[in-house]
């Protein structure tokens, strides 16, 4: 739905230019939930930006859609931008008008006549929870309707993508988990792809499919959050898990960091480590995550006595589990 080619972007000229975007390539797939993950000037608003041409790249093609954006006419964009909406961290709406008049505003622009567009913006009330809100100004909204007056502004041209700039940063975790919630029930219901930048990991720990981890401009790794949760070295499991760093003392026992996910988190590993084998087993650290529906976890242990490697190589070699020395 969404392709980086080879973006780069570039500010400034001569001596003082910064590389906001250094070569960045990547594919958001129709109907998934994509996370840019990064730091504080790690150049996600730039990249964002450059999926609607907000911001154009120094080079480097922009496909949305099947359709190259970098080429198009200003008229062509207009009509492109229709099929991408946007929702942003302090919200942006008009403070003077009412929140069925702020849905409606994307509505006007492009002429709907006014029935179409009152029909459109009840159905836009009720998709994101505020219908008893209609009148309402701004001004009267908690944070959490604010964003879903942003939101339901964003879909109202009936978008293929939702873009969304940091869209929960502004609020408090149970607010975020509800906004989040929303997204990932949006995404589900209408199949709109979302792409979120963010720098902070819950967002992407509870909705999205895909990440790209964006580092001074370059992506430093992406997949699926699946994936690269179990991954060894993976930026995104350490993020997840704290590293764990064996002691230097290794009491004649072997290290193994195991990392588990899904169902085989609900199985009695240990236990039926030590029912096979003659093996002692030292827990030295872990944690468990709740990652979207699924329960990920991951134990540093020492395992020790005759049976120490064959019992590494049993965990090995079980279904969910990831092993690493
Ligand atoms: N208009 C601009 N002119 C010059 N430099 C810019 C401009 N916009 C961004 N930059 C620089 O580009 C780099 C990436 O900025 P960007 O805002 O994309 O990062 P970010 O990850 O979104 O950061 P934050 O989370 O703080 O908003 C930074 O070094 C920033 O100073």
């Amino acid at each position: 739905m969404i392709r980086f080619q080879n973006i780069r972007k570039v500010y400034g000229t001569g001596d003082h230019i910064v590389k906001a975007l250094d070569d960045v390539s990547l594919h958001v797939p129709v109907g998934e939930i994509f996370g840019v993950l990064g730091q504080s000037g790690a150049g996600k608003s730039t990249l964002i930006r450059c999926v609607n041409l907000l911001e154009r790249p120094t080079s480097g093609s922009v496909i949305v859609n099947g359709q190259e954006l970098t080429t198009l006419d200003a008229a062509g964009l207009r009509k492109a931008r229709q099929q991408i909406g946007i929702i942003f961290q302090h919200f942006n709406l008009l403070r003077s008008r009412t929140v069925a008049d702020n849905i409606a505003f994307p509505l006007e622009v492009i002429g709907q006549p006014k029935p179409q567009r009152d029909k459109r913006v009840k159905e836009l009330l009720s998709l994101v929870g505020l219908s008893d809100k209609a009148s309402a100004y701004p001004a009267q909204l908690s944070g959490g309707q604010k964003q879903r007056v942003g939101i339901a502004r964003a879909l109202a041209c009936e978008p293929k993508v939702l873009l969304s700039d940091e869209a929960t940063s502004a609020l408090d975790p149970q607010t975020t988990r509800s906004i989040l919630d929303l997204l990932r029930d949006l995404n589900r219901r209408l199949g709109l792809t979302v792409m979120l930048i963010t720098h902070e990991m819950t967002v992407v720990k509870h909705i999205c499919d895909r990440v790209a981890v964006l580092r001074d401009g370059r992506v430093i790794e992406q997949g699926l959050v699946d994936d690269l949760v179990v991954q060894p070295g993976s930026e995104i499991a350490h993020e997840f898990f704290p590293r764990i760093v064996p002691p230097q003392q290794k009491n004649g026992g072997i290290f193994a960091t195991i990392t588990f996910v899904g169902t085989a988190a609900e199985e009695p590993i240990l236990s039926s480590l030590l029912r096979k084998f003659d093996v002692g087993v030292n827990i030295l650290g872990g944690g468990i995550e709740t990652v979207r529906d699924k329960r990920v976890g991951r134990l540093l242990l020492e395992l020790s006595g005759p049976d120490a490697a064959a019992a590494r190589s049993f965990l090995q070699e079980r279904t969910g589990f990831t092993v690493e020395s």
